[in-house]
Parts: structure tokens; C-alpha cells; sequence
């Protein structure tokens, strides 16, 4: 595992981990015979060991294989890589090496799509280089992928950041026109959607299931806590640290997943929500989520094609914001190529 990051919090004899992650996705150009799951474990052991984390489980569907770390998931399908790290941890490091595997090992030579997000950490000038600064990550992210584009949503004090391939809707058309032809021939780019909550200062009574005091394992944290039922078919692989700490995947037949990740640390304490299940409407799930955890803010994005079902998730998520016992305080969206993303900021009301 890698080295610690808990810090003793002397003020409250509490300890600090910082739970907000670095999410990075990258699609591969469709080719045929290509796949990343070719990629064996002892490789992806060493890719991860440059991030300074390990993995700690593993269960997969016919599409996709799922990881737990020690620190948050790695996701691997045919053509799509997701790696979400928390703490200290240095993802954007191994990108070299996993387009290095991608290419020798699985037969990927061309990236069709790269997102990079994370939500402003909590304690930003303890991370390692590049994370200890977003223009640090964005430019190595521009030396591997050439000229990206990076983008900052939400207020300065708690902004979401996001850096991706895919430029603003009608700059575009001769790049798309080169990836028709790049995979004519395989099958054409898939419907997709993702959704991810991420919340802060969680009711207290709910971290204490993630703690070892509380529960004697993950199964029984997770079916306390109601996770079982938020997406219900999911095949779950979970995960109790010690003494507290929480991690789950959860992997379903028709190729969705799910990540939970709980900080229940009170000075810190941090839940992140995740998955790209085909829902078209997301207020019963965005409900169930906070019903479960009650934070006191979250941070909420979805991406998604216009193909996907949920492409009309903006207009019910505007909705939404009256239903819950929450307050929009933000909300803002992004018309990319390929996807429309909306991500919005809400504060418990009142406050
Ligand atoms: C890996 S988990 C999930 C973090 C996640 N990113 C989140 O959303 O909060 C982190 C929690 O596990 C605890 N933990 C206990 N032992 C750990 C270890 N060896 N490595 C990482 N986290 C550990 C941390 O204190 C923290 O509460």
C-alpha cells in the first residue's frame, strides 16, 4: 500500500486525508482486435506503483474489469481506461506508461477522448507535483495529449476542474471527420452518460458505519448504510479500512458501474457517488445517494452523448434543486463535441 497520508489533526485529535480524487477517462479509438483488459495484472501492478497505490480487489462483468485500490478504483474495458485516485496519489505520472501498455500490450494506438476532473482539494499544497497546481496538470496533460482544453466551474474557494480533448461544439468538424475514418470498419462511437456526486461534511451518524468500530466488515456497512439498494443488480466488491475508510465497485451485466468512496474522518469527511448507469432520468438515484449520506454540499456533474438516454438529465436536474431540501448555488454548462456536461454546485437549505 502506498505510503500514508493520514495526518494527525492536533486541534481536534482527528485526522486529515484528503478524499477528493483525480478522476482521469481515456477512450481509445475503436480498432479491431484491440482491448485493454489484454493488459495482465503484474502490468497494471507496475503502472499503478508509479501512482503510489495498489490494488487491493478485483471483480469484473462480461465488459468491464473493476479494481479497487488503496486508494479508490481503476475501471478497464475494451476501449475505455478510468482511474480515480485519492489522497497523495500521482495518476497523471503513469499516463505515459499506460499509453506505452495501451499500444504494445493491447493494441491501442490512437486516444479518441481524454477527460481529466477533480474537485478543488482540500488541502491543495500537500499534493505532489503536477496535482499541486491544476496549470501544472494541464500542462503535462498538453505534452502527452498536444493541445487540450482546460476549464474551471464554480466559485474559487470550491471549484471543479476539468481538462479535456474534446473542443467546444463547431471547431471540430475536420476532427471528427478523421476519427469516422479512423474507425470505419469497427463499430461506431457508444451512447454514454456519467454522473458523479461529490459531497462534503456527511451526517456523522452515517460515517460511523465506515469505521471498524461500527462494523465488523464491508458487507454489513454497505447493506446499513443502503448502499446495496442504490443501484440495485450490482455486483458488489467492497472494501472496510481500518480503522475507517470505505470503497465499493459495483459492476452490472449490461456493462454499467458504480464507485463509492467514503472519508469519514469528521474534520474531512468526503463521499464520492460515480457511475455511467443508463438511466434517463437521474432525481430517484441523486435522491437515494443523499438520503443515504446527508451531506451538507455536493458537487454534481453529468456528462453525457446525445445519443445517451439521459442526454435530458440538465433541464430535471434544474428541477431537482427544488425537490430535495438543497439550494442550487451554481450551475453551469458545457456543450462539447460528442457530450453536453452540466455541473452545478448545492448547499443544504438553508445553509
Ligand atoms: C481509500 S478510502 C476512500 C477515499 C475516497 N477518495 C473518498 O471519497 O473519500 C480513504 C479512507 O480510508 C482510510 N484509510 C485507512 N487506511 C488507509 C490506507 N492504508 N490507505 C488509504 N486510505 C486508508 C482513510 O483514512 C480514509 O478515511
Amino acid at each position: 500500500m502506498a505510503e500514508t497520508e493520514i495526518i494527525s489533526n492536533s486541534d481536534s485529535n482527528d485526522q486529515f486525508f484528503e478524499g477528493v480524487e483525480k478522476l482521469i477517462e481515456i477512450w481509445f479509438t475503436p480498432a479491431k482486435h484491440a482491448d485493454l483488459r489484454k493488459i495482465t495484472r503484474q502490468q497494471w501492478e507496475s503502472v499503478l506503483k508509479i501512482v503510489r497505490c495498489e490494488i487491493i480487489s478485483f471483480t469484473q462483468s462480461e465488459q468491464v474489469d473493476a479494481y479497487v485500490l488503496s486508494e479508490s478504483s481503476m475501471f478497464v474495458s475494451r476501449r475505455r481506461w478510468i482511474l480515480k485516485t485519492c489522497g497523495t496519489t500521482t495518476p497523471l505520472r503513469c499516463v505515459r506508461a499506460l499509453l506505452a501498455l495501451a499500444r504494445d500490450a493491447a493494441g491501442h494506438a490512437r486516444v479518441q477522448n481524454v477527460f481529466y476532473s477533480r474537485r478543488q482539494f482540500a488541502r491543495p499544497h500537500r499534493q505532489l507535483p503536477p496535482h499541486d497546481h491544476f496549470d501544472s496538470e494541464v500542462e503535462l496533460l498538453d505534452s502527452f495529449f498536444g493541445d487540450g482544453r482546460a476549464y474551471i466551474m464554480g466559485p474559487e474557494e470550491d471549484c471543479w476542474y476539468l481538462y479535456t480533448l474534446l473542443p467546444l461544439e463547431g471547431t471540430v468538424a475536420a476532427l471528427e471527420k478523421e476519427h469516422r475514418e479512423a474507425s470505419s470498419g469497427c463499430e461506431a462511437s457508444e451512447p454514454d452518460q456519467t454522473i458523479e456526486i461529490l459531497m462534503s461534511e456527511l451526517d456523522p451518524e452515517v460515517m460511523d458505519i465506515f469505521t471498524r468500530a461500527h462494523s465488523e466488515n464491508a458487507a454489513q456497512a454497505t447493506k446499513e448504510s443502503g448502499i446495496d439498494e442504490i443501484i440495485p443488480g450490482m455486483l458488489i466488491d467492497d472494501y472496510l479500512f481500518d480503522p475507517c475508510g470505505y470503497s465499493m465497485n459495483g459492476v452490472a451485466k449490461d456493462g454499467s458501474y458504480m464507485t463509492i468512496h467514503i472519508t469519514p474522518e469528521r474534520s474531512c469527511s468526503y463521499v464520492s457517488f460515480e457511475s455511467n448507469v443508463a438511466v434517463r432520468e437521474y432525481d430517484a438515484l441523486l435522491a437515494r445517494v443523499l438520503a443515504a449520506f446527508r451531506p451538507q454540499r455536493f458537487v454534481l456533474t453529468v456528462f453525457a452523448s446525445p445519443d445517451a438516454p439521459g442526454a435530458a438529465a440538465t433541464r430535471q436536474l434544474k428541477q431537482f434543486s427544488a425537490l430535495c431540501g438543497y439550494e442550487q448555488k451554481e450551475a453551469q454548462y458545457c456543450r462539447f463535441s460528442g457530450y453536453e456536461l452540466h455541473y452545478a454546485l448545492y448547499n443544504k437549505f438553508p445553509s
